[in-house]
């Protein structure tokens, strides 16, 4: 992989399918947003990232490489950019190693609904993040995927609602494999906070420190 905001972002490697993993960018009114998925292996990170970029479930991917993406996409009438790592568990850190913490404004925390251990991991990577960004609030959404397979569920809906609710984070299920429209709105979702706490930060750095007005 390349590491986050090291020359050649944005040239990811594709996922051995056509997807184009670099989308031209547009000009942005709201900006650009980091975007850094982060999960045990095997949740779906890959095929949530591709269902968003393309629309499409292709069902395998490289497993071998983190990929990064990059594409505009119209928010609320405004152009947004989306940056987009998918990022693969080393060593257990769930993908939130410390170069891809610093570089994101946001997370997907993404389990699998029939995996347990998937679940259980992830009150630590988003205390890890946190103490990693030095804030007491990061954008993070909290996604359960894989919704679709009902007889394999081994953790329930408010299960998910509850831990996102110790993790004051937003929280969604969707199913990369048969719901594009949950996919979006899950990342869509995440970008209006990431804006948001953009604009919040902006805010109280003038009322600190005074805005000069010309
Ligand atoms: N049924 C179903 N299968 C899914 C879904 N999302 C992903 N999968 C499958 O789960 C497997 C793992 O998906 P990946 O997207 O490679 O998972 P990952 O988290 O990126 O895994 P690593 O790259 O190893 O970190 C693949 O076989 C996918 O086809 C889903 O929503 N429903």
């Amino acid at each position: 992989m390349s590491s986050p905001g090291s020359p050649g972002d944005g040239q990811g490697a594709g996922s051995g399918s056509t997807l184009k993993p670099y989308l031209r960018r547009k000009k942005s009114s709201l900006g650009e947003t980091k975007i850094a998925v982060l999960g045990m292996a095997g949740v779906g990170k890959s095929a949530l990232c591709v269902r968003f970029l393309t629309k499409r479930f292709i069902g395998e991917y490289d497993q071998a490489s983190e990929n990064k993406y990059k594409c505009s996409t119209v928010l609320e009438g405004e152009s947004v950019t989306f940056e987009l790592l998918d990022t693969r568990s080393q060593n257990d850190d769930m993908g939130a190693r410390d170069d891809v913490v610093r570089w994101a404004d946001g997370f997907v925390l993404v389990y699998s609904v029939t995996s347990r251990k998937t679940f259980d991991v992830l009150a630590d990577v988003r205390r890890k993040v946190e103490d990693m960004k030095k804030a007491s609030h990061v954008p993070v959404i909290l996604v359960g995927n894989k919704a679709d397979l009902a007889q394999f569920r081994q953790v329930t809906q408010d299960e998910g609602a509850r831990l996102a609710v110790d993790l004051s984070c937003t929280f969604m299920e969707v199913s990369a494999s048969e719901d594009v429209t949950k996919v979006t709105d899950a990342f869509h979702t995440l970008c209006k906070e990431i804006v948001d706490y953009k604009r919040r930060s902006r805010t109280f750095l003038d009322r600190v420190f005074g805005l000069k007005k010309s």
